[in-house]
């Protein structure tokens, strides 16, 4: 089905999982056959302001379990939210490494390993801290008859990009997760160079 000219949705089935019953519909991007994942519980009209998670594709946390960001757990959280209200949205966007992908990301992280912070990495590579925006984020809420979000994210530039996408984010449910010695150091960057609201993060004195 065409849902926007630049996007096309695919069918919607069911998808029990590990943390919560729901169902699945692959969105794909005409222009660059990017594609991207719905998972959806219950049914939306567009006065609902529903509780959602936008959550950029991350091989290392989501697949693997890396313990150097909080990725995969921020998912698996988002789910069990969602799962525990008995109605959301969790779109899983291809935006891997903050948008530059999986090479440049593994570039970035073997900087890490010599020293430069996740912000510095991506300016070294000739990237800017974050290259994601929120435009395909917004034509999937909207072809689900989404317009007002919960949106459960710690990243005060996500507000702000799905706002500017045209998406009304009524409130912020935090997502946050514990630290451990891998990804401290990740986390403190994002607090303190990117803003993140990470109130329970706890840096080595
Ligand atoms: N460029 C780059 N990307 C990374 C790095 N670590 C994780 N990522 C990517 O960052 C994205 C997740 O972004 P984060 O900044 O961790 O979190 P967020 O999505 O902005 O914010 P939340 O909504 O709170 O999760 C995923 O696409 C990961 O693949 C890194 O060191 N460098
Ligand atoms: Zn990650």
């Amino acid at each position: 089905m065409k849902v926007d000219k630049n996007i096309e949705q695919g069918e919607r089935v069911s998808l029990p999982t590990k943390y919560g019953h729901f169902e699945i519909i692959p969105f794909q991007e005409n222009e660059n056959k990017l594609e991207h994942i719905a998972l959806v519980k219950g049914e939306f009209s567009s006065e609902d302001v529903v509780l959602t998670r936008i959550h950029s594709a991350c091989a290392t946390g989501d697949l693997f379990g890396s313990l150097r960001c909080d990725c995969g757990e921020q998912l698996i959280k988002a789910m069990e939210l969602i799962e525990q209200e008995g109605k959301g949205l969790l779109v899983y966007l291809q935006q891997e490494g903050r948008g530059i992908g999986l090479m440049n990301k593994i570039k970035a992280y073997k900087l890490q390993e010599e020293g430069y912070d996740t912000v510095d990495a991506n300016l070294h590579l000739g990237f800017r801290a974050d290259e994601r925006n929120y435009n395909i984020a917004s034509q999937i809420l909207d072809a689900l008859h989404i317009r007002k979000v919960r949106l459960m994210t710690n990243n005060p530039d996500k507000i702000l990009g799905m706002e500017l996408a045209g998406i009304e984010v009524k409130k912020r449910i935090p997502l946050e997760i514990r630290q451990n010695k891998f990804n401290v150091d990740y986390l403190t960057t994002k607090q303190e160079r990117m803003n993140h609201f990470l109130h329970h993060l706890k840096t080595a004195e």
